[in-house]
């Protein structure tokens, strides 16, 4: 039982890394992210950000991951549940898009912050 229990969460974790797996190949948007992701580390290392400097970035860096992630499973959910045009559906995906706009700009900022004061 105790096997069968772990072996269950061990699936669960594979099905979650085959979503993010999906994601990035799927989607150009997840591969934007993804250099973003690569040059804002690579930056943080560079200027040897502080512990407090880079919990914050790598909170705005999953923000923008799950919003994004969350917005195409709402797009895709949609395209299946209602192909037809429908201004119910175009509300959905606006509002879903909407959010990854609210944490990118929320993200830019916060990059912003941390940034410029190594930068000038
Ligand atoms: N079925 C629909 N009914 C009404 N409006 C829609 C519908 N599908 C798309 N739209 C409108 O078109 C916009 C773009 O939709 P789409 O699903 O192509 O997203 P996208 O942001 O272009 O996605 P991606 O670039 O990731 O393919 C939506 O935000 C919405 O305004």
């Amino acid at each position: 039982m105790g096997n069968s229990y772990i072996s269950k969460r061990l699936a669960s974790f594979g099905y979650a890394f085959s979503g993010i797996a999906a994601f990035l190949r799927s989607e150009p948007h997840a591969r934007i992210h993804a250099v973003a992701t690569i040059a804002v580390v690579a930056a943080g290392c560079w200027y040897k950000l502080a512990t407090q400097e880079w919990i914050w970035i790598v909170m705005s860096i999953a923000l923008v991951w799950t919003t994004e992630m969350f917005n195409t499973v709402i797009e895709k959910m949609m395209d299946h549940l209602s192909p037809q045009h429908h201004p119910k559906v175009k509300f959905i995906k606006d509002v879903a898009a909407g959010a990854v706009l609210v944490a990118a700009i929320a993200a830019a900022i916060i990059g912003a912050f941390i940034f410029i004061p190594y930068i000038f």
